[in-house]
Order: C-alpha cells, then structure tokens, then sequence
C-alpha cells in the first residue's frame, strides 16, 4: 500500500519506519528542509541501522496530494487548518495520529479536517505510544475509530504487526478525546512531581484526572467506556509517569521553577497540552463541566499565578458531596 504522512517530526517519521518495515511505500511531508534531507539520506537519528527503501520525504504538498488515498495527520494540531487548506483531501481516507484540540474552535482533528473537506473520511489512531519506542519496533497497543468499519480492517489490517497491534473503536468522539485531555493531565502530573510531591500525589492526579476526562468526554458526546481503554486511561498513564512526555517533562520544568517559555525552549518540540489547556478552560466554563485540575493548569501556565496558591486552592476545594465510582 502507498500511504503519505503530513508531518516529519518524531511520530511522523516513527509511523513512516513501522509502515516501511512491512514494506509499505511512505512519503512524509515537511516543511522543515533539514528533516525532508535527513530522511532521504536515511541518516535521521530514527533510522540509524535501519535501511528502508520505500520511505521517502518531499516539502511540497503537491507530491502528498498525487501521491495516495491514504493520508495520516502527524502534525501538531494547531498546524493542521493551515496545512489541509492547501490540499484536497475530499476523495482520501485521512488518519489522524495526532492529539489535541484546535484553540478559538476547541475542535477535534476529525472536525477540522470534515470542515475543511466534507467528504473526506476520518479516522483516528491513538493510545499509549512513545515514537522512539515505535521507530525502534518495541511492542505498541493502539486504538483506531472511525465509523466506516470495512475501511478501518483494511487499515487495521494494513498497518497491523506483531508488535504494532491495533484495536478498534466506534467512538471516535471518545479516542480523540482521551489522546487530547490526557496531556493536561500529565503537565498536572508533571508539575506535582516538580514540586517534589511525590508519588501518592501523582497517582491521584491521574485517577482524579480521569474522573475530570471523563465528565468532559461524555459531555462532549464520547462514550465512558473509552476513557477506561489504551486511548484514554492507557495513553494517560504513559504520559503522566513517564520522563520520555513532553507533556510531563514541561510540567516537571515549571514545577522546577522555570518559565512556560523557558520550558517550551528547553523541550523544542510540541508541547500540546500546553495548547488543549485553554480550549477545556474555555469549554469547562462554557458547558458548566468541572475540570479543576484542568483549570489548576491552565492557572499557572497560562495566567502564570503563583504555583504554590494554585495547589493550595487545588488542595483545599470542598469536598465532594455526592458519591461516585472514580
Ligand atoms: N512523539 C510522540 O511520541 C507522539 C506519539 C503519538 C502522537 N503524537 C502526536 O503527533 C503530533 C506530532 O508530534 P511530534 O512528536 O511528531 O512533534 P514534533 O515536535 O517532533 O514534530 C512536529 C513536526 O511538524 C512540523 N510542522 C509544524 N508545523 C508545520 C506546518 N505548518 N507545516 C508543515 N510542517 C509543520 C515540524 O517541522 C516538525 O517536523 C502531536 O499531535 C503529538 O501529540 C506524538
Ligand atoms: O511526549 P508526549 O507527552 O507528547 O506524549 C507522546 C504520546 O502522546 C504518548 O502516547
């Protein structure tokens, strides 16, 4: 199968040598020159002792256009409008692998890309999944949703491997979700660990994130279920305990003492959490959800308030009153 990749930073490349090991044809789009060079010279630090002739990058988005039906999203969100506006993607099956809300719309990457071009399908690959783990063929569990069954086996079953296996979803809706919200989770879990609070306070961060993920998702139309599956409580778990996340590691740094900005510098790659943040703010308060870990973030990093005033606020809330599962 021949297959295009928008986006040649680590997931991009990491899914192109998954695809080209099972001897798929690959072309990854750049706009990054450097990276299009060091792909087609094979000497991208990914493909060191990996030899792959089917894996090819270009800067024109021209060649993605002609080149297959199958195109996967692997850019950072807020880059995807602008990217698919120069592209007619109406007649391809479009996979998103990347995960995060659009600010100003706080739409998923399925929505983006069905405002931009109707009659395109959609479909999402998510769940917990380092690239450099997948670029070294570690063993990987992810989910793909969509609603058009047959096409998601003939994807499954085209991007499937021993150590690539690939479960699938209908809720969509769920799967985008959980990839997206799990990243404001881990800053939290990040800038907890920063603060040197220790490991009872991360696990509860996360089982309370969850609690947060999943009063969002449901209001947002996502099944339950979802959040309790790879993409969600799987991909969140990863994130938030391991030092590999951006996410986690951006929190860490603030919670170290450093600047939003000098933590986005130190990392230099995307950050998404610290984007989806202000799109749960926005849409906590506009649907009435209760997201206040969510909203602890977006305190700090965004209004930069003081760290320890936050988590104290955090800390003393009310308790709640009502009983639930989480
Ligand atoms: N890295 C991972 O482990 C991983 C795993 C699963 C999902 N993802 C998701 O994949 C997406 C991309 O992450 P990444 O790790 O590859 O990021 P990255 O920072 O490594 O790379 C981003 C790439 O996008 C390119 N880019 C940015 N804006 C562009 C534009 N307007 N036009 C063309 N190219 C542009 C950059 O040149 C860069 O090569 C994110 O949504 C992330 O959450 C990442
Ligand atoms: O490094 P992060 O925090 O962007 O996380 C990467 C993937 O989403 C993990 O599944």
């Amino acid at each position: 199968m021949k297959l295009s990749i928008l986006g040649g930073g680590r997931w991009g490349v990491a899914l192109s040598l998954h695809l080209g090991r099972l001897n798929h044809q690959v072309l990854v789009y750049d706009r990054n020159q450097d990276i299009v060079r060091e792909i087609n010279r094979g000497n991208h630090p990914y493909m060191k002792d990996i030899k792959l002739k089917g894996v090819e990058a270009t800067t024109s988005l021209e060649d993605i256009e002609h080149y297959s039906d199958y195109v996967i999203i692997a850019l950072p969100v807020q880059a995807i409008r602008g990217v698919i506006q120069s592209l007619d993607l109406s007649q391809k099956m479009v996979i998103s692998a990347s995960k995060g809300l659009e600010i100003g719309t706080y739409k998923r990457v399925s929505q983006i890309v069905r405002e931009v071009h109707s009659s395109a399908q959609v479909f999402s690959l998510s769940g917990p999944s380092f690239a450099s783990e997948v670029s070294k063929g570690l063993p990987t569990a992810l989910v793909l949703a969509g609603e058009d069954t047959d096409q998601m086996r003939k994807i499954r079953d085209a991007f499937f491997s021993e150590n690539f296996r690939i479960y699938l979803s209908t809720d969509i809706v769920g799967v985008e979700l959980g990839g997206a919200l799990k990243n404001v989770v881990a800053i939290a879990c990040g800038i907890s660990d920063g603060l040197g609070y220790g490991e009872n306070a991360r696990a509860s961060l996360i089982t309370r994130g969850l609690a947060e993920m999943v009063r969002i998702g449901v209001k947002l139309g996502a099944k339950r279920e979802t959040f309790y599956g790879l993409s969600g409580m799987g991909d969140l778990f990863l994130t938030a305990s391991s030092p590999q996340s951006r996410n986690r590691t951006f929190g860490f740094l603030i919670g170290k003492g450093k600047s939003a900005q000098m933590a986005f510098k130190e990392i230099g790659q995307v950050v998404e959490g610290a984007y989806t943040v202000r799109a749960v703010k926005k849409l906590s308060e506009e649907l009435s959800i209760y997201a206040p870990i969510s909203c602890a973030v977006y305190e700090v990093i965004i209004e930069n308030k003081n760290i320890q005033e936050v988590v104290k606020s955090l800390l003393l809330r009310p308790p709640k009153e009502e009983f639930e599962v989480l």
